[in-house]
């Protein structure tokens, strides 16, 4: 079987600096990997070859055994990221702009509405979604980004330290979602220090 994500020798030096030491792995369709390591041992750089933000300077990175091309949008239908940062619209609430990431996948259908208040609901956001963005705390502006994200179709996420700013409890609840999403299929690459999101992985890709 084709795997979702694979990565052969795939390595980034620039100079006389090593941003990622030759890592080699594949994640199947459905199965949760994590990315770990100390901070500065390439995880971030890994993430961003797979979403195509980072070139290679030796081996390979493919999706669906096809070389990464983000501006394909059979590709872009494939993968969802949340590892660079999120442009968000300040004069548009929190709902109404998970609202409209989920209609430009579903179109104005009863499956985007379905698939909005459920993200949002199950990521806890359902008492804020009438806020605008600046009237959120880090935190729950972390949760906003992860439901933009996550509302959209996607056979694989990449998602980059998503534990950032979460209390243990927002941590369980990403760690909820992910797993159902799993469940139905989609695969995700996590780049992360979370123990708890590393002990809930199928896989792990340990750099450093
Ligand atoms: N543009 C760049 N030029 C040179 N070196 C870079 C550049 N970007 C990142 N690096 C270096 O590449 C290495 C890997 O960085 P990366 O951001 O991938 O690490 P990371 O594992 O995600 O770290 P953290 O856990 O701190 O987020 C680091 O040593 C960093 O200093």
């Amino acid at each position: 079987m084709v795997p979702v994500l694979a990565a052969d020798g795939a390595a980034v030096e620039l100079a006389d600096t090593t941003l990622l030491a030759p890592t080699t792995f594949e994640v199947g369709p459905g199965e949760r990997w994590c990315v770990t390591g100390g901070n500065g041992t390439g995880k971030t750089t890994l993430l961003r070859a797979f979403a195509g933000t980072r070139s290679l300077t030796a081996g390979s990175v493919s999706v669906r055994g096809e070389p990464v091309a983000m501006t394909d949008p059979r590709h872009r239908r494939l993968m969802a990221s949340l590892v660079e940062p999120v442009p968000v619209a300040r004069d548009m609430t929190l709902r109404e702009q998970v609202a409209l990431v989920a209609a430009s996948w579903y179109g104005n259908s009863a499956a985007a509405a379905e698939g909005t208040g459920r993200v949002v609901e199950r990521l806890g956001l359902s008492a804020l979604g009438e806020r605008f963005p600046h009237q959120v705390s880090s935190g729950q502006s972390q949760l906003f980004s992860l439901a933009l994200t996550l509302v959209r179709p996607a056979d694989v996420v990449l998602l980059d330290e998503p534990e950032r700013h979460l209390d243990r409890h927002r941590v369980d609840l990403v760690a909820g979602l992910l797993a159902e999403r799993a469940e139905a299929g989609t695969a995700f690459l996590v780049a992360t220090h979370d123990p708890a999101l590393v002990a809930a992985c199928d896989g792990r890709v340990e750099l450093g």
